[in-house]
């Protein structure tokens, strides 16, 4: 009980109102007007000994309910244990390297990239704009929609790879297609995309027969490991939303790849969640929604391209827009609650509703961040030296 309270004060210096805890037998304690209220016994001690996993776990089966606004909640949580947190991935790290060295982790992690991409077509169609773009979005105005945002990162992304006439580019973890697609409409080139995705790689290459791109686009389902197979170089490369499945310890060697198949003097943009500094992992977000997921700082990121040819550009922090782009999903989520929870059931509805409340407050609270890293093979002295050739658009300054 004397931990309980300890708590529940804690987190009442961070939720707005405070936080009142309500036990199976009525007992309550606290007096904030955010009540969580316990429906099971073991609730409790499970969230006292494992915070993180304690609460995610038993928010996903029902038995505790978040009577308040759940972002709000959230965030006093993060901040609450930010302040608390000790590092806890250590062993499921090792467990990793282990089997790393057995030679199953690639297995593991491509059927578990697999396992969440192929939730369905249909079931994504539910909560990402129109053009089925996965990632952070970019919002140059304030009204602006999500299809709208989407588009415009994408016209950022093109504009920092200065695309033009010929040049031919690669987009490694492609999703949904919504860039090679494009740009193969807008410029005259030629893209490839690789994704893990059985669903994507269909929606894809269906996507390129119905648009009539086939001979400029094409797709393959393939682990960027293998991309030296293709036997082809590119002058462009871009990577969105993918580097966080990479996994710790593997960054140096993705970098490799896309420094064996990067012409010299191409640029690579690599779009990524990130940390400012090291700091410990989501692992119910490990556990649940991204197994083998693992989100780099900078210094990592930057450590693992070292000496391999790269040359930094410029580096773009787009956290907010991330918050923002989290915050559309999840009211298109809930727009959609009685169709996923009839393609999923209610478990599956509140993991994800969880997933997508967390990750948001995560780039609210600063825990995460949302960089573009662009990076030249070599050193290119020709670049243009001004950002707004990036930002033509009214994008003035207004906070999200
Ligand atoms: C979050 S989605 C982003 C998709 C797309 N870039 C977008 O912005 O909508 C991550 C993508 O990376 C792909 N992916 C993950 N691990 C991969 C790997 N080892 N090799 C190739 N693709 C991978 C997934 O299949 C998926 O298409």
């Amino acid at each position: 009980m004397q931990a309980l309270r300890e708590m529940v004060e804690g987190l009442s210096e961070f939720v707005p109102g405070g936080i009142t805890v309500e036990l199976p037998g009525g007992t309550r304690v606290g007096a904030g007007s955010c009540r969580v209220v316990i429906k099971d016994d073991r609730v409790l001690r499970d969230i006292l000994r494992d915070p993180e996993m304690g609460f995610g776990e038993h928010y996903m089966k029902g038995n505790l309910a978040v009577e308040g606004d759940l972002e709000s909640f959230l965030r006093g949580c993060f901040l609450y244990l930010q302040r608390k947190k000790e590092e806890k991935n250590l062993g499921f790290d090792l467990m990793r390297a282990l089997l790393r060295m057995l030679g199953l982790i690639r297995r593991w992690e491509e059927r578990e990239v697999r396992k969440h991409y192929d939730l369905g077509n249909e079931f994504y169609s539910l909560w990402l704009d129109s053009s089925m773009t996965y990632s952070c979005a970019f919002f140059a105005s304030p009204g602006m929609t999500l299809e709208h945002a989407q588009q415009e990162k994408r016209r950022i992304i093109y504009e920092k790879l200065q695309l033009t006439e010929g040049d031919t580019l690669l987009d490694i973890g492609c999703g949904w297609g919504s860039i090679i697609t494009e740009v193969a409409t807008l410029y005259p080139i030629r893209a490839v995309g690789i994704t893990l995705s059985k669903n994507q790689y269909q929606y894809v290459k269906e996507k390129i027969l119905q648009e009539g791109l086939e001979g400029r686009v094409e797709v393959y389902l393939m682990h960027y490991e293998e991309l030296p197979k293709l036997g082809r170089k590119f002058n462009k490369v871009v990577s969105v939303g993918m580097f966080e499945h990479v996994g710790k310890g593997r960054h140096r060697k993705f970098f490799q790849v896309v420094s064996d198949i990067l012409e010299e003097g191409g640029l690579f943009l690599l779009h990524t969640i990130g940390k400012v500094h090291p700091s410990s992992q989501s692992r119910w977000i490990r556990k649940y929604i991204f197994p083998g997921g693992y989100i780099p700082s900078i210094e990592e990121i930057l450590r693992a391209c070292e000496g391999l040819g790269f040359n930094l550009i410029d580096i773009d922090d787009w956290r907010i827009h991330y918050y923002r782009t989290l915050k559309e999903w999840r009211k298109r989520f809930h727009q959609n609650k009685d169709h996923v929870i009839s393609l999923y059931g209610e478990e599956f509805f509140r993991m994800w509703d969880l997933y997508l409340t967390a990750s948001a407050v995560s780039f609210y609270v600063g825990s995460n961040h949302l960089f573009q890293f662009l990076f030249s093979k070599g050193v290119i002295n020709s670049y243009p030296v001004m950002r707004r050739v990036f930002l033509q658009s009214p994008v003035a300054s207004h906070s999200v």
